[in-house]
């Protein structure tokens, strides 16, 4: 594959990626780009396809067709990878009997990089003394955290990270994404997996969702969201949507009887009921339900469980699947 033309330095861009393991196609004519300075959520169901992409990007594995580059290259053709591309896949099983900074230190030594820039990152990911403990007895969350560290060794400016709130708790979760904010306003890209839109809602500027490994969403945060309304409950919501209408103010009546108007003012909502003689039940700020919209978006599409598992969120084979993979690369 040769250099994409019309890409940024930092910019990754997918295009027509396709792979096939025998009949099955896990990513299916994928396109999209993540843009530097910016956090985007790669999100898709358990089995869309999200971990085979991020392994095409970054050189694990060979696409069927179509190109995954960074800075529009291959991760095969870049000149510096560790200073060009992070990346964090899954928390990584370090060996037990050796310490997590002295698995850094063993990185960092093989990449020329000094061996102060390993406790500048483990003061940066909060573990500069639980690292020196054996990494035998690590918690999820701590193996979360050095697997971060270790993808900042070469302070890389695309950072590519498969699922990293998993097995963080509420604490943690809200560390990674003030973490992360910082790190896109030094102008990093970031591309963040997650299999929850709700999970990383907070922390995403953009989205990019996939089911059957084929796109189904890519835009921003906000566009998913939409433009928030007013939740408003009367005893005839016809009047209300009418005194509204006459008030420059859309609406549309939900199925439950409650109005949502086109406005964030909630004090206008009440001034025109009122005005209309309309007692006001239940006034709010409306958002989009989330879950709803990733649902509806992804709705019986995961391809790793039957559609009870999906409907009760079992858990998955993803690991039984993982293990299989080295048979087709070889
Ligand atoms: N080596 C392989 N051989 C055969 N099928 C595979 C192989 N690797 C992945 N798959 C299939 O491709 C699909 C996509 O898997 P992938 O791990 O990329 O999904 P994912 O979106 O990352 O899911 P998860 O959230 O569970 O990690 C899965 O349904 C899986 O069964």
């Amino acid at each position: 594959m040769t250099a994409t033309t019309g890409t940024r330095d930092g910019q990754i861009r997918i295009q027509g990626l396709t792979k096939r393991f025998g009949d099955f196609t896990a990513v299916d004519d994928l396109s999209f780009d993540v843009e530097p300075g910016r956090i985007t959520g790669f999100l898709g169901p358990n089995g869309a396809g999200k971990t085979t992409t991020l392994r095409m990007l970054l050189g694990l594995v060979r696409p069927t067709s179509g190109t995954a580059t960074i800075g529009g290259r291959d991760y095969a053709q870049l000149p510096h990878p560790l200073g060009t591309v992070g990346a964090a896949l899954e928390a990584t099983n370090f060996h037990p009997g050796r310490s997590g900074r002295d698995h850094l230190l063993v990185l960092a030594d093989t990449a020329s990089i000094p061996a102060a820039r390993v406790d500048e990152l483990l003061e940066l990911t909060g573990i500069p003394a639980a690292a020196r403990k054996r990494a035998g007895g690590y918690s999820m969350g701590m193996r979360q955290r050095l697997g971060l560290a270790a993808a900042l060794l070469g302070d890389p400016e695309v950072l590519v990270l498969d699922e990293p709130a998993n097995g963080l708790d509420p604490e943690g979760i809200r560390w990674l994404r003030g973490f992360l904010k910082h790190l896109a306003s030094q102008g990093k890209t970031i591309l963040v997996s997650s299999h929850l839109l709700q999970e990383v809602a907070q922390t995403v500027d953009d989205v990019v969702i996939i089911a059957n490994g084929r796109l189904v969403r890519a835009g921003t945060m906000a566009d998913l969201e939409g433009t928030p309304g007013a939740l408003v409950r009367t005893s005839d919501p016809e009047a209300l949507a009418g005194a509204l209408r006459v008030a420059d103010v859309t609406s549309t009546l939900q199925d439950d009887g409650a109005l949502v108007a086109d406005t964030t003012d909630l004090r206008l909502v009440g001034d025109v009921a009122l005005r209309a003689g309309l007692p006001v039940y239940g006034l709010q700020p409306q958002r989009a339900d989330l879950e709803q919209l990733y649902f509806s978006l992804t709705e019986g599409t995961n391809r790793n469980l039957g559609d009870a598992a999906v409907a009760v969120g079992a858990p998955t084979e993803r690991d039984a699947v993982i293990g299989e993979e080295g048979a087709d690369e070889r």
